[in-house]
């Protein structure tokens, strides 16, 4: 898989997303469909968008006991997106059996990826250690779970640019590292905790950029796309 960005539709309704995609001229860009989006139009949104030839990223972020996941992917695995993504906290009997889930429901010339989140980029060390109670530092629990998810089966996994460059030295270069938290340098950091610009982003060996507000919150969205892009593809060929 190629370097790439993903556009996040964090959208309520499949109406608004396509009215934001026809206004700023987002036809064919690979999306991102989460939580918001597909717990309200189902996996009808997910058929309109492959008809329009997006790439697609299932965000469902699944973490429930393995043989749960597990038949949740066989289902989730006949929608044909690029990838789909589980918590990796649910541990490694659970990322198999997910990674069993999409190949037992996929057709020989589809199988989806699997991608396990580590630490959400919501997080930071004070929360991971005081709030949650989960001892050593998030970067190491980051890199642990990483390589968790590797010897478990998944293809990747959902990091901050920060820790892309350490997953791909332990996990090796094949090995996906999707990282959201993107902000050019004059956009709000929101809720996030871990951002960086993509030029960061490129330099630190991450595959796949997740952009989000600093896209849809934009004054103009579709110049603040190309500026991603440009800072990206920049960087690309260096
Ligand atoms: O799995 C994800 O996509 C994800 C994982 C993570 O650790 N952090 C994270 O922000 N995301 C998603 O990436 C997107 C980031 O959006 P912005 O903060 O608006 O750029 C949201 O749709 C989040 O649900």
């Amino acid at each position: 898989m190629n370097k790439s960005m993903y556009l996040s539709l964090d959208f309520p309704t499949w109406k608004e997303a396509k009215a934001f995609i026809d206004r700023y001229e987002f036809h064919g860009v690979p999306v991102k469909v989460g939580m918001e989006l597909f717990y309200r139009e189902g996996p009808h949104v997910i058929e309109k968008l492959k008809e329009a030839n997006h790439a697609i990223f299932l965000d469902l972020k699944l973490h429930d006991i393995p043989t749960t996941v597990m038949k949740a992917m066989k289902n989730i695995a006949q929608l044909e997106v690029d990838m789909v993504n589980v918590h990796a906290l649910g541990g490694s009997e659970m990322i198999q059996r997910a990674k069993d889930g999409l190949v037992s429901g996929s057709t020989a010339d589809h199988v989806t990826k699997l991608i396990a989140v580590t630490v959400l980029t919501s997080m930071d060390d004070e929360a991971l250690n005081s709030e949650l109670r989960i001892p050593g530092s998030l970067n190491d629990n980051v890199l642990h779970l990483a390589d968790l998810s590797k010897q478990n089966g998944a293809d990747g996994v959902v990091c901050s640019v920060h820790e892309a460059k350490a997953i791909k030295h332990i996990c090796g270069a094949s090995f996906l590292t999707v990282t959201p938290g993107i902000r050019l340098g004059d956009s709000d950091v929101n809720d996030q905790k871990r951002v960086a610009t993509p030029k960061i982003a490129k330099e630190s060996g991450a595959d796949i950029l997740v952009l989000g507000r600093t896209i849809t919150k934009a004054t103009d969205p579709r110049k603040a796309y190309n500026k991603v892009s440009e800072e990206w593809q920049h960087e690309l060929k260096s």
